[in-house]
């Protein structure tokens, strides 16, 4: 098996990625959105009419950048948030602030049954507490009437490193992790919620002398 991570990990070589090798989180964030249309491209799923479900952190503002990169190339896409933009990181505001001059459509409430596919991109490796309990009723809703659904990194609602289920998971059919699979997808109710996982590269940086916890 390949090089796991936690989630402490994976956001300290972000943080060096960023900070020591000056690529900056913009550029990963357009990688990390990238990598996911290479997936969406090369596998078996209906994109004709995609849902993208957009958190305020930077898994986000992924999903942000990957239903622009569908518009662009036609492929019937809509925007929603979870959550109050108002309240996002500066990541997600410049996100969206591109998606709308791209012309990237906007719903405030979706009909999850009308989606052919939905794209997790609410909660990634930040999740540090259970999800709200609006937010745990939208995903139980969405489990129910067994929508295809392709997590960005890691399904929201696992936790990233222990595979816990924090109230409420968005079950997924696949998940694309970026740099190295989550530790959590691979054990317990986090490897049930994960579905598929693959592992593609955003070009994140890795110190000579970092020792990862788990090896493999
Ligand atoms: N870190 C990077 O440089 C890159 C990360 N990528 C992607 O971003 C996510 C991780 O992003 P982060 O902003 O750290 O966290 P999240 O988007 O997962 O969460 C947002 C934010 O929400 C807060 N929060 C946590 N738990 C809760 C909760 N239960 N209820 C409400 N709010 C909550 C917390 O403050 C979080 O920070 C990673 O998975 C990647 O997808 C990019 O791919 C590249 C660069
Ligand atoms: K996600």
């Amino acid at each position: 098996m390949k090089q796991l991570v936690t989630t402490d990990e994976m956001q300290t070589l972000d943080q060096h990625t960023i900070t020591e090798v000056g690529l900056s989180v913009d550029v990963l964030i357009e990688r990390a959105a990238l990598a996911s249309l290479e997936v969406l491209g090369a596998g078996n799923y209906d994109l004709s009419n995609v849902l993208v479900l957009v958190g305020l952190g930077n898994n986000g503002a992924d999903g942000i950048a990957l239903a622009r990169l569908l518009h662009q190339l036609n492929i019937p896409v809509t925007l929603q948030f979870v959550g109050n933009v108002n309240k996002a990181k500066d990541t997600v505001k410049r996100q969206l602030k591109i998606a709308q001059a791209c012309g990237v459509p906007r719903s405030e409430k979706s009909d999850f049954k009308q989606a052919s596919l939905i794209i997790d991109a609410i909660f990634g490796t930040g999740l540090n507490h259970d999800l709200p309990d609006g937010l745990q009723k939208m995903v139980k809703a969405a489990n129910h009437i067994e929508s295809t659904v392709v997590a960005l990194d890691v399904p929201t609602g696992v936790d990233g490193t222990s595979g816990q289920v924090m109230g409420a998971a968005l079950k997924a059919k696949t998940t694309i992790c970026f740099a190295f699979g989550k530790a959590g997808l691979f054990k317990g109710q986090g490897k049930k919620m994960a579905g598929q996982v693959l592992v593609k590269d955003i070009g994140i940086v890795v110190p000579n002398d970092f020792k990862f916890s788990t090896n493999n």
